[in-house]
């Protein structure tokens, strides 16, 4: 084995420390008040919408158990996928991602312009998924994105359709807590996500020979809604605590999801919840699996604070911005090095 591609090594202040620190403190909260078939006091339900709010205003992050997702399902899409990327380079790339097929297999992702140590598999929700045709500002035109599925395994396409309207459900009953944990209605948010435009990645981590260098992926934070992450048992995912910005790691729970707040909820709340930073380690054994949805809204929605979360002693931080534009723009620079950040929602702060 040669010397490691330097597009994959991180700068030193980014690299990982390979003695890490394992997180306590991302919560486990446990879902079973909302279950359907439970009858569940009041208390109970409230205490659930509390527990739900404080994890999203101190960590952005949380993990979920009871959350009513079949085990056999997650299982399936596992196995699939396995399948999927124990192929050829050659039998992979038949489905590969480019400037006009967005969706598909993947390996040269950057984060932050530093190449990520992963290969991925990206599938929308909605067939078709319906977006702006291109970045501009000014040009209304939309367009219909596919999917790509490969031959094989024949299987992989059916079992992630499956498991994405799992997602799609257990999204909306998280969506719904947070309303709730902001004294919001609980269907609030519903409407925003009638054309949504959310997608799934199917993540492979191989070993990496030099795990100090480089990273899964690259610290970032993800631009939706929300996003609902399946890990397994290998861990890699660390998460930078609020409270003193340390890296921590979350540690793998079986059959738990691992939740965390994006940067359009940061907005709508106004900065109530913030969308926090996340990285992913590698290692030089085992590979790792992961499996993120991410729950986004219509491409026509125009994200701002919500007006019942603001008033004259607490006004919008955020102007609107429109989330089709800003996730074609996102698409756009992932097919260049550019040496410019792209698009993040700073930038439509508004300074005081
Ligand atoms: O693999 C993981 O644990 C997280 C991946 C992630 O953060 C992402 O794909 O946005
Ligand atoms: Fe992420």
């Amino acid at each position: 084995m040669g010397e490691v591609d330097p597009a994959f090594i991180q700068e030193p202040e980014h690299r990982p420390r390979i003695s890490y620190i394992e997180g306590k403190g991302v919560p486990l909260i446990d879902l079973a008040p909302i279950l359907s078939s439970n009858n569940v006091s009041a208390i109970e339900f409230e205490g659930l919408v509390k527990e739900v709010g404080n994890a999203c205003k101190d960590w952005g992050f949380f993990q979920v158990i009871n959350h009513g997702v079949p085990l056999e399902k997650r299982q399936k899409i596992d196995g699939a996928s396995r399948k999927f990327f124990a192929q050829s380079l050659e039998e992979k790339r038949k489905v590969r991602r480019n400037e006009k097929e967005v969706t598909g297999y993947y390996d040269t992702e950057h984060t932050k312009n530093v190449r990520d140590w992963k290969e991925v598999f990206d599938f929308t929700i909605e067939e078709p998924t319906i977006v702006p045709a291109s970045h501009e500002p000014d040009d209304k035109e939309v367009t219909e994105w596919y999917n790509q599925w490969p031959e094989h395994p024949p299987e992989l396409r059916e079992t992630c359709q499956e498991y994405g309207q799992e997602m799609v459900k257990l999204a909306y009953k998280l969506l719904e807590l947070i309303a709730l944990s902001l004294d919001l209605p609980a269907d609030r948010f519903h409407g925003f996500f009638k054309d949504q435009t959310s997608s799934m990645r199917v993540n492979h981590y191989p070993p990496c020979p030099t795990p100090e260098l480089a990273l899964g992926v690259g610290r970032h934070k993800d631009p939706g809604a929300l996003t609902i992450l399946a890990q397994d048992d290998v861990g890699g995912l660390e998460v930078k605590q609020k409270s003193d910005g340390e890296w921590v790691r979350v540690k793998p729970t079986p059959d738990a999801y691992i939740i965390n707040v994006g940067d359009i909820i940061q907005v709508w709340s106004n900065d109530r919840y913030e969308s926090v930073e996340h990285r992913v380690m590698v290692n030089s054994e085992r590979e790792r699996f992961s499996l993120p949805f991410f729950f986004n809204p219509a491409h026509y929605t125009m994200v701002k604070p919500l007006e019942e979360l603001t008033d004259e002693q607490n006004p919008a931080k955020y102007r609107a911005y429109n989330w089709g534009k800003f996730i074609t723009t996102r698409k756009r620079s992932n097919f260049q090095k550019l040496n410019v950040e792209n698009i993040q929602i700073y930038h439509f702060k508004i300074s005081d």
